[in-house]
């Protein structure tokens, strides 16, 4: 994608190349107007000063009823923001909403997915983490996106929801027709396949407590405000998503840097302390989400001296931000030791990530084990034959082939 045609659209190659491709974009037309790869006319926003303001302006909405709405203006007759049932289960959550009902959703959550919560749920990270590394053979290519960034996540979150172990396989099942691009009959059954069993799963743990974070979340609060079941349906599944490929994608993005750069692989294995920094590199570097999720104007916006008219959708390129030379000097170096405060991977103001903190803690988990498995380990095939899965949203290998010493 080169020209600045308006109806140019995001495709394979861009996918394939984001970093050069939205370097061009930073120097050439920094704010867009480009079509997604579905159709949908959105304007990208690639400079971090744009993007870390447009993070924080009440202008930009994400109200779902009235973007559902602007969808099927954009996009008529194409079935795309058409309401089905399973979606309205779905995403009734906080992110698909503006304040007030932003606040208190978030206020809703907050006070049961606490620093104290994730905090306790280390030992049991670390165990997870020991055996995963522990199963995986040596010597033989193995896709450590199967075998240990996408498996450890999940786990960790199916527990922390209070997700019982023998509907796990049926659950990863669902969840990965979901986030995969697989559309039609498929992607309807699984969404209500996971909307129906979110719902039992919060009707039972309202019934039947235990210690997990349904069961905290349908409680009432102090002032007795309560989640409807629907919207402790919708917060599961938002957590369940938010928390899984986002996480996947921090763990295997991390693991290609580190073979793509053995000193640095080197210094962090000889000094361990670093890796909470190299943590933040990697979320930086490659961040696990390329563009915030989508907004809509709600009047005419200035953004880097263009005026994006009312009701148009604006994509925030977190990843082109983390990569600004004008922000991050020599942006596009890999540098544990850098500074990388700022960064906007987690996002910015009322919508910045609420699992930052499980995020940073299943990192530091995972890398400080991983070092010592990737000593002696290589990619299996050379970087360049690596592909980045087709999503605007996520930056995400489709396989990491490692061979482990
Ligand atoms: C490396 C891992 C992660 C990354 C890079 C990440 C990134 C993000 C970003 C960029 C946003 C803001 C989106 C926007 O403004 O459009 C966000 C929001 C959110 N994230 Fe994460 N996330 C990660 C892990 C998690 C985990 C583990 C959980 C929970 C278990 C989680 C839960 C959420 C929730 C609930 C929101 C919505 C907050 C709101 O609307 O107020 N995330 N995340």
């Amino acid at each position: 994608m080169t020209s600045t045609r308006e109806d140019e659209r995001i495709d394979e190659d861009f996918l394939q190349h984001v970093h050069p491709m939205f370097a061009l974009l930073r120097d050439e037309s920094p704010v867009r107007p480009v079509r997604t790869p579905n159709g949908l006319r959105v304007w990208l926003v690639t400079r971090y000063d744009d993007v870390r303001a447009g993070l924080g302006d009440s202008r930009l909405s994400k109200d779902i009823r009235h973007s559902e709405e602007l969808i099927a203006r954009h996009l008529p007759g194409t079935g795309v923001g058409d309401h089905r049932e399973y979606a309205r289960l779905l995403n009734l959550h906080m992110l698909n909403t503006d304040p007030p009902d932003h606040t208190r959703l978030r206020r809703l959550v907050g006070r049961v997915f606490t620093a104290r919560r994730v905090e306790q749920l280390r030992p049991r990270i670390e165990e997870i983490t020991e055996q995963l590394l522990a199963s995986m053979p040596t010597g033989v290519p193995v896709d450590l996106i199967e075998a240990f960034a996408a498996p450890l996540p999940i786990t960790v979150i199916c527990e922390l929801l209070g997700v019982p172990t023998a509907d796990r396989e049926r659950f990863r099942g669902w969840c990965r027709v979901l986030e995969s691009s697989v559309g039609g009959p498929e992607l309807g059954r699984a969404g209500q396949a996971m909307a129906d069993y979110l719902d039992w799963l919060c009707v039972t743990k309202r019934a039947n407590p235990d210690g997990g974070l349904i069961s905290a979340l349908v409680q009432p609060d102090n002032d007795g405000d309560q989640l409807s079941t629907a919207e402790t349906t919708s917060m599961a599944y938002l957590l369940l998503v938010a928390g899984h490929e986002t996480t996947v994608n921090l763990i295997a993005n991390g693991v290609l840097t580190l073979l793509t750069h053995p000193d640095h692989l080197a210094r962090l294995q000889a000094d361990p302390a670093l890796v909470p920094a190299a943590v933040e590199e990697f979320l930086r570097y490659e961040s696990p989400v390329t563009v915030a999720t989508r907004r809509y104007t709600t009047e005419p916006v200035e953004i880097g001296g263009i005026t994006i008219p009312a009701g148009e959708f604006v994509l925030l390129c977190l990843s082109s931000a983390n990569r600004d030379p004008s922000r991050f000097p020599d942006a596009n170096a890999f540098d544990p030791t850098r500074s990388t405060h700022g960064h906007l991977a987690f996002g910015h103001g009322i919508h910045f990530c609420l699992g930052a903190p499980l995020a940073r803690l299943e990192g530091e988990i995972a890398f400080t084990q991983l070092l010592a498995r990737l000593s002696s380990a290589r990619l299996a095939v050379p970087a360049e034959q690596l592909r980045w899965r087709f999503s605007l949203l996520m930056h995400g290998l489709e396989e990491l082939p490692v061979v482990l010493g």
